[in-house]
């Protein structure tokens, strides 16, 4: 059997007084697309930074693509990449310059193919000689991207991708890594503040609230237990918890 993309166990993480994750457990299966959904603070950033070795639990176990993550982390990073609007590229070099960079960082093979291949699909020929300082924060967006696609990873984690995007490019990207996910067979887990996006795009969604996995299930599933008629719906109802289903999952799986 093929293990998980990602497999999280009790996973805990306080900052000091502060639990933002309290033991949560969660399976992303291979080849597919995951949304973390939650209110402000209620920790998809932590639980990000986590799986990508950035931070260190507080306990708890995590697998990804089969590994122990927290025990040999190194073996699977080179299969991984992410975009976060908390990590900015060097400034003064140019989109090229840096996405060079990552592709010898990555030791990606036929580097000049692959850049020119991001730049076509990811419509960044027009900045490819200018530095990264000089664009906007959509075009940023869209280098980043082009980053966490780099190494053509089998895992891909991204906090909030389409964030600065207009509608028009935050819909072309959707169609890019939905293509991606589909052609590679590709896992990916990102966390999003668009409800329609997610409802779109993702496989599975996660719903997190103070810190708790409050809710999961396929969109139209949860469109559907919920009695609603979309997921911005369900999330305003299972963050506030009001609403038909208004006990949490964690609430009911201790009964
Ligand atoms: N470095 C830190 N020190 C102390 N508390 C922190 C730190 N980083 C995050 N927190 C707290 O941990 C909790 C989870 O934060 P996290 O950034 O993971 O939330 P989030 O779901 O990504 O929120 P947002 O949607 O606002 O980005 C919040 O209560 C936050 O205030």
């Amino acid at each position: 059997m093929t293990a998980a993309a990602i497999k999280v166990e009790q996973l805990s993480k306080h900052y000091g007084a502060v639990e933002a994750l309290a033991g949560i457990d969660f399976t992303v299966p291979r080849g597919s697309v995951c949304g973390l959904l939650g209110a402000n603070g209620a920790g998809k950033t932590t639980t990000i930074a986590i799986l990508l070795g950035l931070l260190t639990p507080s306990s708890g176990r995590v697998h990804i693509l089969g590994e122990d993550f927290l025990a040999h982390r190194y073996r699977v990073l080179p299969r991984m990449n992410f975009s976060s609007p908390y990590v900015d590229l060097p400034q003064r070099l140019t989109i090229e310059e840096n996405l060079d960079v990552y592709a010898r960082l990555y030791g990606v093979r036929q580097r000049r193919q692959r850049l020119a291949e991001l730049f076509e699909s990811l419509d960044l020929q027009a900045f490819r000689r200018r530095a990264y300082a000089t664009l906007s924060a959509g075009q940023k967006t869209r280098v980043a991207l082009a980053k966490a696609l780099v190494n053509e990873p089998d895992l891909l984690l991204l906090d909030e991708p389409t964030a600065s995007l207009d509608p028009d490019t935050a819909d072309r990207m959707r169609r890019y890594l939905k293509n991606y996910q589909a052609a590679t067979g590709a896992s990916i887990l990102f966390a999003s503040h668009n409800m329609a996006e997610v409802e779109r795009i993702c496989d599975q969604v996660l719903i997190m609230r103070a810190g708790r996995i409050v809710d999961r299930d396929a969109p139209a599933a949860l469109i559907a237990r919920h009695g609603r008629a979309n997921l911005e719906e369900v999330f305003l109802d299972v963050v506030r918890n009001t609403g038909r289903h208004a006990r949490s999952e964690e609430v009911s799986r201790h009964e």
